[in-house]
């Protein structure tokens, strides 16, 4: 390729996580997050009063002490992560036809500088790869959001193209089936747990096309073109597929809901819930898979690595395994470079 020819810019993004564990940048963090539409998904006046009144001062305290249990002399896990994604992509693709960002919707790197460094590299065409694997509007949907708003003050806009989700990515499930079997190798498991982040089931309900999904086994228990961008029938088929890809026993997978925020009904089972019943039909190992996220954070690394693990072993467990996740695997990197090559 000719040296003159523009080159096509990734922009990878994940979540966000606070720059510090200070409770002040944890509030910060959780202001912006939570305050964002897509994610409670309310009237301005109502989520102001919720978020500034209620959830951020209480809860970041609470957090702050939680994410000190998992920062590193490197910050963040999920941050680090991320980078170490992104350095290794750069190496993967061809110098002469890429440029690579990475950035998080909330707090930094922020999406606005990955797009200014994209910008000033002269790209012809920008390949946003927000990294959940399954769709939904409070992830994927808000950083579409966040991009446009900021492509919209641009005099010249590239083409932008979404990746909107990667469940079925023979790489994305073989890089699973990879960490999966390391941790089967080292023990022999009950039971196989597949706990994804949560939503709470009205975001469901809305995005449901001509009302299909009831959030039954009847409409999530299947993956068709009605139900498509449904985030609970997404996580059903990432188990399905994972369980087929790793030939693990049917009759020893669940698949469950964790990170439940407020008391409205959030998609079920709950990962608590499945604990309990776990714990009473006397199943003693567990080894749980956390498909939603792939890089490891919070949500992995404390929450089903301690507080659940805790949980099941008050109630009678034995040994409950968290599978490390996707990170900076070679495989899901080559998942990655797939997706950008295959967009572009
Ligand atoms: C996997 C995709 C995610 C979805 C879908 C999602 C929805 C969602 N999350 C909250 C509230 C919180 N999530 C928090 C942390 C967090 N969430 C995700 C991913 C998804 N969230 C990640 C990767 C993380 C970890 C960030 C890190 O720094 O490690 C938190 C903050 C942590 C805490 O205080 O417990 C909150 C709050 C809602 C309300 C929601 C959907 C509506
Ligand atoms: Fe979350
Ligand atoms: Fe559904």
């Amino acid at each position: 390729m000719s040296k003159n020819k523009a080159k096509t810019g990734v922009l990878l993004v994940n979540l966000g996580t606070p720059d510090s564990t200070a409770t002040g940048d944890v509030r910060k963090y959780l202001r912006e997050f939570l305050m964002d539409w897509r994610v409670i998904d309310f009237p301005f006046i109502p989520r102001w009063m919720l978020v500034n009144l209620i959830i951020a001062p209480f809860r970041a305290p609470k957090s702050a002490k939680e994410y000190r249990k998992l920062w590193t002399e490197r910050g963040s896990p999920l941050l680090f992560h991320t980078e170490d994604l992104r350095d290794k992509l750069v190496k993967k693709l061809d110098p002469e036809k890429y440029v690579v960002e990475m950035a998080m919707r909330y707090q930094t790197p922020s999406i606005e500088n990955g797009l200014k460094n994209l910008n000033k590299a002269n790209v012809k065409k920008i390949i946003v790869l927000p990294l959940f694997p399954q769709y939904a509007s409070a992830t994927n949907g808000s950083v579409a959001d966040k991009v446009m708003e900021i492509a919209k003050e641009w005099q010249i806009v590239p083409s932008i193209s979404f990746v909107n989700n990667f469940v079925e990515h023979p790489l994305f499930l073989q890089a699973w089936a990879e960490v999966g079997k390391e941790m089967m190798d080292k023990a022999e498991y009950d039971m196989f747990l597949f706990s994804y982040h949560g939503l709470p089931e009205r975001q469901i309900r809305k995005g449901s096309v001509e009302g299909y999904c009831q959030l039954s086994d009847k409409c999530c228990g299947n993956y068709t073109k009605k139900n498509q961008f449904c985030y609970r029938g997404q996580c059903f088929h990432t188990t399905r597929l994972l369980v087929e890809k790793m030939q693990l026993p049917a009759d020893k997978v669940m698949t469950c809901f964790q990170s439940r925020l407020g008391n409205d009904p959030w998609i079920k089972p709950y990962t608590e819930d499945v604990i309990k019943e776990l714990a009473a039909k006397g199943i003693k190992k567990v080894l749980v898979f956390s498909p939603a996220f792939v890089a490891d954070c919070l949500e992995t690394i404390v929450e089903v690595g301690e507080e659940y693990k805790e949980k099941f072993e008050e109630l009678g467990g034995e040994e409950w395994e968290l599978v490390p996740s996707l990170n900076s695997n070679d495989t899901w990197v080559d998942c990655v470079a797939d997706l950008v090559e295959s967009n572009t």
